[in-house]
């Protein structure tokens, strides 16, 4: 996959948060996207993950040398983010089977698998909303990072995960982004250190 950015910008009301990025993404590649508190990432994000429409400047997405369209680009992308919710409704096996009827596993993967890399079984029966904040973060991971989809975006990937989760979401990670183009939006450099390029928000405000 290839995406790329042609001095793109978004502003809300008068104030721009980013503006003029040029930039290419590409499979095979890790990125962190960069800056404090307020400064944008989560903005930048969902521009590329077509939520958000650019206040200027295009983005274009190309996968297997064909174009697609923003309308269907989330059948490409998986997404784990803090304003992104699990079902609370349903148990952790019911959430894993209602996901993965909609998705399909990254190769290598299955019911199985996806149980053993989570680490959760012996919580497979429980409701979502009864499980800690870590333990719903890794859900979310887990499901981004094991979903058949070219692109997947992090935004604050190890909020609320102690330092045995960290580590679990690095395996993760170094597990799954082979082939794949992997943007993390982050300030700290625990959980963006595998990237190999970087983007700053902050060299982006005028
Ligand atoms: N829907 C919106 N309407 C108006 N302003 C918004 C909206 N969403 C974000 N902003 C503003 O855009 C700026 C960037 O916010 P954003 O959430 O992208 O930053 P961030 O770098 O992800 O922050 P954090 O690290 O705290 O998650 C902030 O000033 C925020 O108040």
């Amino acid at each position: 996959m290839v995406i790329s950015l042609e001095d793109i910008g978004r502003r809300f009301n008068r104030e721009w948060v980013f503006r003029h990025i040029d930039y290419q993404f590409q499979t095979g590649q890790s990125y962190a996207v960069l800056g404090p508190n307020g400064s944008g990432k989560s903005t930048f994000l969902q521009v590329i993950a077509a939520s958000l429409i650019p206040s200027a400047g295009h983005i274009r997405y190309m996968a297997a040398e064909k174009k697609i369209e923003p309308d269907s680009l989330y059948q490409h992308l998986s997404l784990a983010a803090p304003y992104m919710e699990l079902i609370e409704e349903f148990t952790l096996i019911e959430q894993i089977r209602f996901h993965f009827a909609l998705r399909n596993y990254l190769t290598g993967f299955d019911e199985e698998a996806f149980l053993e890399l989570l680490g959760l079984r012996h919580a497979k029966d429980r409701q979502i909303r009864h499980f800690s904040s870590g333990m719903k973060q890794r859900v979310k991971l887990a499901l981004a990072c094991c979903s058949d989809a070219p692109l997947v975006l992090l935004d604050e990937p190890t909020s609320n995960l102690d330092k045995q989760g960290v580590d679990w979401y690095l395996n993760l990670v170094t597990e799954t982004r082979a082939t794949r183009l992997v943007i993390v939006c982050s300030n700290q450099e625990k959980e963006y250190g595998f990237c190999e390029q970087v983007i700053n928000i902050i060299d982006y405000k005028l």
